[in-house]
């Protein structure tokens, strides 16, 4: 089943001039997707318009069929879609321990649920006495992805993955994403600034030119064709 499927999705900060236009978007259980487009494209308008979080002016969401309201991000999270936004949204004065503990909804699953994500990110095990804002990028950005996993997503959404990280951390973290995919169905979402990067990782990528999709197309069939993407990035 299509794990996310947005239709005629147009939303932004003002009604009249919406920074995301008219948005078809498929994404299948166990499929990475990448985001890709120019600075101010709207990619995270659209990330964020996906969670509830910026206003949706017209279209439809749905995760595994279920139509997620329009602006009320808990919900959304309910219904299995869950957003790593860009600043992380951490708790940085508190333990990296305390920030898993908030997001594990049930109290009986902590211990689990925190082992889980230390099972895929064995090196915040020695730092979950740190507070979390004393915390490497690259840990910060685990912890923050750890806080979304514990919450069994069906659709993960991340903005800016990448950012600011040393690219052997970004590669750990690609795997990851790669093995809950893979293992749990995840259908996941990336928006990346990186294109060569997110096209080793991504089963299928949309580029985004003033609030609309460009170009959908095999992540595949766009390694094998630089030149349309910079064609696209190049017609704003
Ligand atoms: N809070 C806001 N209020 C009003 N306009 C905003 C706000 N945030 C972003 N915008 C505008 O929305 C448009 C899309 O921005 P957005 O940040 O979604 O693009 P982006 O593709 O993620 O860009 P970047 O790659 O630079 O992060 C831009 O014109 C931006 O100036």
């Amino acid at each position: 089943m299509t794990a996310l499927r947005c239709r005629g999705l147009s939303a932004g900060y003002v009604r009249q001039r919406p920074c995301v236009r008219d948005v078809d978007l498929d994404v299948e259980a166990g499929q990475i997707a990448c985001l890709l487009g120019p600075n101010g494209a709207g990619k995270t308008t659209l990330l964020m318009s996906l969670a509830g979080m910026v206003p949706r002016f017209a279209g439809e969401v749905t995760v595994d069929g279920k139509v997620l309201p329009a602006d009320r991000p808990r919900d959304s999270v309910r219904a299995g879609l869950v957003l790593v936004p860009d600043d992380r949204a951490l708790f940085r004065q508190l333990p990296t321990v305390a920030n898993l503990r908030l997001a594990v909804k049930a109290r009986g699953d902590r211990a689990a649920a925190i082992e889980e994500v230390l099972g895929y990110f064995p090196s915040l095990r020695k730092r979950l006495g740190v507070e979390a804002g004393r915390l490497s990028g690259g840990e910060q950005q685990m912890l923050a992805i750890g806080r979304a996993i514990v919450q069994r997503p069906k659709v993960l959404l991340i903005d800016e993955l990448s950012m600011g990280l040393a690219p052997v951390i970004v590669d750990e973290i690609l795997d990851v994403l790669r093995r809950l995919a893979d293992e749990r169905g995840m259908a996941v979402v990336l928006v990346e600034q990186h294109v060569q990067l997110a096209l080793s990782i991504a089963d299928r990528a949309g580029i985004l030119v003033h609030g609309s999709i460009a170009i959908d197309d095999s992540a595949q069939a766009l390694r094998a064709d630089p030149a349309r993407i910079e064609r696209a990035y190049l017609s704003v």
